[in-house]
């Protein structure tokens, strides 16, 4: 029945191409085999970062992708951010964004604001992205079928004056406490694609904004994922001279965070896709979503392009 809205999507009419064009087309899609044989049956998910989306063609590339993805028996789950979009709409209504250690501070006006941009305009956006490839996905929050439930993040200030590590109230900043993945097993299992926005509940109802990334790893983790996709605006993982680290351990990572080359915003990533693989998930590659049809390349590839993270 899908297969047919499906077909009925796509241009009726293929593009008239020589004979060297078919022959070089299908001995790529031969060479895709292995691949696909590969990862058939697999669930990925996949971290869209608000910072992509802004690009129409790349945009339009990633929805292709995913619902390529879909359409070869693979099970693609994504887990989208929307930090610019949550900070210009934030901006339009005058409410100030401060940031620490990366996580905005949300306080009950933004956070109706957050969950209005994250799980409206933007998990809509995504999701239609999917569609418009002929692929059928549908947008939930973390909060739909208790998907991600969440507790407060605690974060401590040291006092300069007396050294002393004092509690830093963020507001309504969640991390996961307990992932419920049922939901996206039933969306999966109808042959539909999961777009989640990354905003969970608490055990009282209350709404928890929560990193992107962190709810992509923590879904990863819960769902034994293959692959972890982490779409950010770098190559990878960069060593001292600027060259892509193909591979990382967990001892790796601890011994470049500490001499400096991993820092700011790829510390906190490198340290979700550590979680994700202790957490189930089979391995995490962060790579570049600036390059078009970047997962594709990734999945179906020899070049493999980001850096692989394993437990
Ligand atoms: N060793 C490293 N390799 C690559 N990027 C690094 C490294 N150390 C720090 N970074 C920084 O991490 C950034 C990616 O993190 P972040 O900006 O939080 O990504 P996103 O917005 O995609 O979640 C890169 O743009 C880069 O400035
Ligand atoms: C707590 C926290 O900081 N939440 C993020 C959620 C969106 C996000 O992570 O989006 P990107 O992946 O596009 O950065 C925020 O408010 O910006």
């Amino acid at each position: 029945m899908n297969a047919k809205t499906h077909s009925d999507k796509l241009p009726t009419t293929p593009p008239i191409i020589n004979t060297d064009e078919a022959q070089q087309q299908a001995s790529i899609l031969a060479s895709a085999l292995p691949y696909l044989r590969r990862y058939a049956g697999d669930t990925i998910v996949v971290k869209y970062g608000g910072h992509a989306m802004g690009h129409g063609e790349l945009a339009n590339a990633f929805g292709y992708d995913i619902a390529l993805l879909k359409l070869v028996g693979i099970n693609p789950i994504v887990v989208h951010g929307g930090g610019p979009q949550i900070s210009a709409m934030l901006d339009r209504l005058h409410l100030k964004s401060t940031f620490v250690d990366g996580l905005r501070v949300t306080d009950q006006a933004m956070i109706d604001v957050i969950e209005m941009v994250l799980a409206g305009t933007v998990n809509k956006q995504v999701a239609e992205l999917i569609n418009r490839a002929g692929a059928l996905a549908v947008g939930i929050s973390g909060k739909d079928g208790g998907l991600l439930q969440a507790r407060r993040i605690q974060r401590t200030k040291r006092d300069p004056e007396t050294g002393e590590d004092k509690p830093l109230d963020i507001g309504f900043v969640g991390e996961p406490e307990k992932i419920d993945p049922r939901v996206l097993y039933a969306l999966l299992g109808s042959g539909l694609i999961p777009v989640v926005a990354p905003v969970g509940a608490g055990k009282d109802g209350e709404t928890y904004n929560i990193n992107a990334d962190t709810a992509a790893g923590a879904i990863a983790g819960a769902v034994n994922a293959s692959r972890l996709l982490m779409l950010t605006d770098v190559p990878g993982v960069l060593d001292k001279d600027g060259n892509l680290i193909e591979e990382l351990t967990a001892e790796d990572v601890a011994r470049l965070i500490a001499d400096g080359t991993i820092s700011g915003g790829m510390i906190p990533k490198v340290e979700t896709c550590l979680q994700a693989v202790r957490a189930g998930a089979k391995a995490a590659v962060i790579l570049d979503g600036r390059v078009p049809h970047t997962c594709l390349l990734e999945l179906f590839t020899r070049a493999g392009p980001g850096t692989l993270i394993k437990a």
